[in-house]
């Protein structure tokens, strides 16, 4: 598990958005050793903790020269002060994102469309 510290550190505080999908934005990330896409997952989903778990299982699972590998995960909870009728009020703001090894070949789809 990477802490959300390390996080934004090899993102770069998120600075590279490499692309959007269904399920958030992807930031592109560099380890000593290369770089990595780092999938911050929306906040908009209301994934439950076990769903996340799941998805975690299954792909440290999925082991194939075709399929990108999970190299890490963060989960993580921040107390944030929000306003909210007037008042302030303290909100937890989860934050969930899956850490692949980076595809340097590009998207499948320009592949498709190509064809
Ligand atoms: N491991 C990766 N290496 C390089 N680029 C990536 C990687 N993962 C995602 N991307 C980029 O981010 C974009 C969005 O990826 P993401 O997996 O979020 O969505 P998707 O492939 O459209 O499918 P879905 O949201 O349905 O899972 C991709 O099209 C690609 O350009």
């Amino acid at each position: 598990m990477l802490s959300f510290t390390v996080i934004k550190s090899i993102t770069k505080n998120f600075s590279k958005e490499i692309g959007r999908g269904g399920f958030g934005v992807v930031y592109l990330g560099a380890l000593r050793n290369g770089m990595v896409a780092v999938k911050m997952l929306s906040t908009l989903l209301d994934m439950e903790d076990k769903q996340f778990v799941d998805e975690i299982n299954c792909l440290i699972r999925a082991k194939h020269k075709n399929i990108v590998r999970l190299l890490g995960y963060c989960a993580d909870t921040q107390g944030e002060m929000m306003k909210f009728n007037g008042r302030y009020v303290l909100v937890d703001r989860r934050q969930r994102f899956l850490c692949f090894e980076y595809a340097h070949n590009g998207s499948l789809d320009s592949y498709l469309e190509g064809a």
